[in-house]
């Protein structure tokens, strides 16, 4: 993200960040950890003990009875099976809060940051961010860290076991058996992978992107007959994964060869070695076959790396993702002093400029030195051609962020000094794009005034000129509003919308097109309305009906990113300026 910019972190850095974030489970990671370690060691052991037992048999030396070796196999595999079952629940435990805390931390960091990430990044990739990334870093802890260690401390604890059996030389080889199976693990899992799968991830979040463009515009798909070109576009990008993944594979099968590969390259150098120590008189069948035994079962750490060295790329890729996610700073910054006070406030803009910033860094300039006012209490509009910058002007005004250049003037102080939470509630900013969640229309006025009553909520109704068709609707108030307000017509999620700013008793409100669905008669009685409920508040109106601007004092055109003529609208439009051409190419007069 270009409003994050920063250098790669090392695989120690995101290390530490990982477990910094997750305190809490390290205590458990430690007993997952040596949980492994036992069991692991109690397989080599077990293995150990009977290839001593055979050892002991076939050269007719006297050993355990059959009932005894099978008692202490059974003892000892009643331990590994506890052990293995402790290892399983704290690893488990671990992977499952260190879920929890994750998830919290990454919303906690993207809180401060809404709404405006939402226009820096896209919204698959955010998703894609706060789910899949965030399970893939989980298999860290799952997967990774206990395999870790048991890869470091089985060899050795392998390796002392065979010393201890009277085997030293064959320990040596053991041990740089494992050492050498360790280094080609590494190697060919380095950074091939990791590059592999920091594009996979990209490319899996720019399907979900595409995905949720499909969902979202399947109206438009099917209207101009895109399925073709969607497709295409699909398909372009999982041939794109398949070719990470299908590298990615390779790796993984590369892996697998060298963890049996050197497995059975040690049987063979220990089985040739110790063959001739066993010659020399050296050392004894039970010790060469003990060792050898173990140390094949101690190749279940190599095992564990291969896993551990597939897994890791994904969850360091993922956690590189997160960080730049969670390392963004609070937008707008945190802090200021509380708006108090009542009665209407004033809105003005000082020379203000703001480029939206993709997510690939390049900028693109909406606003141009902008300097408008909205003294308290009076009602402007604000009009001009599509994208010339109106939406982008109100949002500041809310301090969904704050300007580049100039300032924002809340009350006659610099909104970037104002405490957000108290700026939203006098300023309320009615977007164009009303969102209704999937619940009640009384659920969902109520976001803005939880405590409202229901006459309170019929008041606003009334306001919006809705009342009315909520009182047939079966249900009433009661009535589902469907996945983002979808069970809604687009005129009442709007008047819905209008109602609820209401119901905040805002000081200043700012409407984007919100009458746009509408027809005239309708819209002309909503405004009217709205004047009346609001009393003395500032209004400061969005709209593209330029000839309908009854009641408002003052009209600002903007033109391109910048406010090109301001005046009476009465006046305006008997001149020869830009609000005078709007209103004769939209064939209106005032
Ligand atoms: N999230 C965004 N990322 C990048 N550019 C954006 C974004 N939102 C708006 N823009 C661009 O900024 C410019 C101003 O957009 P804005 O929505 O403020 O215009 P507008 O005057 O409100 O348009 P309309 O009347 O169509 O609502 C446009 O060129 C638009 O393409």
């Amino acid at each position: 993200m270009s409003r994050n910019e920063q250098k790669p972190a090392s695989i120690f850095t995101l290390t530490a960040w990982m477990l910094s974030l997750t305190r809490p489970v390290v205590a458990p990671l430690a007993i997952s950890s040596l949980a492994r370690i036992a069991d692991q060691m109690l397989g080599v052991v077990m293995l150990a003990y009977a290839g001593w037992q055979v050892g002991l048999f076939t050269t007719g030396q006297p050993g355990h009875s059959w009932l005894t070796v099978l008692g202490i196999i059974a003892g000892l595999a009643l331990v590994k099976a506890f052990l293995r079952y402790l290892e399983q629940f704290t690893g488990h435990f671990v992977a499952f809060k260190a879920l929890e805390l994750l998830r919290r931390f990454a919303y906690e960091k993207l809180y401060p940051q809404a709404p405006a990430i939402s226009r820096h990044a896209r919204t698959g990739d955010l998703l894609s961010r706060l789910t899949r990334d965030i399970d893939r870093i989980e298999v860290f802890y799952a997967h990774t860290f206990a395999p870790m260690m048991s890869a470091i401390a089985v060899p050795i604890l392998s390796a002392v076991l065979a010393w201890w059996l009277e085997a030293g030389s064959l320990a040596l080889i053991l041990l740089g058996m494992y050492v050498l199976a360790l280094v080609l693990l590494i190697i060919v899992g380095g950074m091939n992978a990791t590059a592999s799968s920091g594009r996979i991830l990209r490319t899996r979040s720019e399907i979900v992107n595409q995905a949720s463009d499909i969902i979202h515009g399947h109206d438009e798909i099917a209207g101009y007959g895109l399925t073709d070109i969607m497709r295409g576009r699909l398909n372009d990008l999982n041939s794109r994964l398949l070719v990470d993944t299908r590298r990615l594979h390779t790796l993984y099968g590369v892996r697998r060869a060298i963890t049996f590969g050197t497995m059975l390259a040690m049987a063979a150098v220990l089985l040739v070695v110790g063959a001739g120590q066993v010659n020399a008189g050296t050392l004894t069948i039970p010790a060469l076959l003990a060792t050898v035994a173990g140390g094949m079962r101690g190749w279940e750490a190599v095992r564990g790396v291969e896993d551990f060295s597939t897994f890791i790329s994904q969850s360091f890729a993922s956690a590189a993702r997160l960080r730049e996610l969670a390392q963004g700073e609070p937008v707008p910054p945190a802090g200021g002093e509380e708006l108090s006070g009542s009665g209407a406030v004033a809105l003005a803009a000082q020379d203000v400029s703001y480029a939206y910033v993709d997510p690939s860094g390049s900028k693109h300039e909406a606003l141009r030195h902008v300097s408008l006012e909205v003294p308290a209490g009076q009602w402007h509009a604000l009009v001009g051609a599509t994208g010339c910058g109106k939406s982008t002007l109100a949002t500041l005004f809310a301090r969904y962020e704050d300007p580049a250049e100039g300032a924002i003037m809340v009350a006659e102080k610099d909104a970037s000094g104002i405490e957000v939470a108290s700026l939203r509630a006098a300023v309320v900013y009615l977007s164009q794009r009303t969102h209704m969640f999937n619940d009640t229309i009384a659920n969902n006025l109520r976001l803005a005034a939880p405590d409202a009553t229901d006459e309170q909520l019929w008041e606003v109704l009334e306001v919006a000129q809705i009342a009315d068709e909520i009182r047939q609707m079966p249900d009433g108030l009661d009535t589902k509003m469907g996945e983002g307000g979808e069970a809604v017509s687009g005129g009442q999620r709007q008047r819905f919308g209008l109602a609820r700013a209401l119901l905040q008793h805002p000081r200043a409100l700012i409407l984007d097109e919100a009458t746009a669905h509408l027809n005239d008669t309708l819209a002309q009685q909503v405004r009217r309305a709205v004047r009346n409920y609001l009393g003395d508040a500032t209004i400061l109106e969005i709209t593209h009906r330029v000839s309908e601007l009854d009641g408002v004092q003052k009209v600002h055109v903007m033109e391109r990113g910048e406010v090109v003529e301001s005046g009476i609208p009465a006046e305006l439009a008997g001149g020869s300026g830009a609000f005078a051409s709007l209103l004769n190419r939209a064939g209106g007069t005032l």
